[in-house]
């Protein structure tokens, strides 16, 4: 669907991107993660047309693709990171507005019954709640039915509840055979979601996969998470985390030590990013 060799970008001396390869088939979930500044953006606009690329190759559905034009953006839909409406229009009228700008699409009526928008179709924008506003934006971005589609952290600062809403929109989506770009801050959203990941640092890809083969090929063991910070371990967030693979052992010591208020799990996508990039994804 998307194949992407060797793509560099530079802002002035700065290499943003140094030399990134990768593949996104038909029909699956392809997450981009990485710390603030990794490059997720500028990837993900080079592949939008929003961005000019330094040098690489893109293909889309099999074609070298130089520049992303107009008959490629009828077949690509986009959510950006921030979006910009008109607060003054109603939610109907917005949908309608940006059909307008396609040749095919959905009805903006089907569009609304997708994204569960009925009840707000005569609302102003600007009174949609934020979990709204975004399944509004959501909605645009799918409004010509798009074969691809870009997710630039669709769920960035909403609720629990509304996150959910939009999971189940992007899964929605998957199932009717649409391939899905998405990038994401929240490890648990990445985990839960993708069939592949890609995870960026520095400009360069440290590691590519399923979820589940890139926590068994990290290496990692059994994880056990200690209330409080000790010195033994890395501490994140108020906690020491110690990877093992020799679990009793472990805990046998922090037993010894008088320490009891500790949980086992097995490790997560979240350890894996942490032991490749030494950071979390808000560092
Ligand atoms: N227009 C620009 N001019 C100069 N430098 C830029 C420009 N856009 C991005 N950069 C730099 O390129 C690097 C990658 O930025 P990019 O926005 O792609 O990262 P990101 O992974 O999307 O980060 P975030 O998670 O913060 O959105 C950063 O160091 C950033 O400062």
């Amino acid at each position: 669907m998307i194949k992407v060799i060797n793509l560099r970008k530079k802002y002035g001396d700065f290499e943003a991107l140094k030399g990134i390869s990768f593949e996104v088939e038909k029909g699956v979930i392809f997450s981009f993660l990485g710390p603030n500044g990794a490059g997720k953006t500028t990837t993900i606009e080079i592949l939008e047309g929003l961005r000019k690329k330094t040098s690489g190759e893109i293909y889309f559905f099999g074609k070298k693709v130089e520049k992303v034009g107009k008959e490629l953006k009828e077949k690509i839909g986009v959510l950006l990171q921030r979006t910009e409406l008109f607060r003054e229009l109603t939610v109907i009228e917005t949908l309608s507005l940006f059909r307008s700008f396609y040749e095919k699409g959905y009805n903006p009526e089907e569009v609304l019954e997708i994204v569960g928008l009925e009840e707000k179709k005569k609302s102003r924008v600007r009174n949609l709640s934020g979990g709204q506003f975004q399944r509004l934006c959501f909605g645009l971005s799918i409004i010509n039915d798009p074969k691809i589609l870009f997710l630039d952290e669709p769920t960035t600062g909403l609720d629990p509840q509304a996150r959910r809403h939009i999971w189940d929109l992007i899964l929605k989506f998957k199932r009717e055979g649409k391939t899905i770009f998405l990038t994401t801050h929240y490890m648990e959203e990445a985990q839960n979601l993708s069939d592949m990941v890609c995870i960026i640092d520095n400009g360069k890809i440290v590691a590519q996969g399923s979820p589940d083969e890139l926590i068994r090929n990290s290496g990692l063991n059994s994880i056990i998470e200690i209330e409080g910070e000790y010195d033994f371990g890395e501490v994140v967030e108020g906690k020491t985390i110690i990877e093992t693979s020799n679990v009793m052992e472990e805990i046998n010591k922090l037993l010894n030590i008088g320490i009891e208020n500790f949980t086992v799990r097995h490790p997560t996508l979240e350890d894996v990013f942490l032991k490749l990039t030494g950071r979390g994804l808000r560092d």
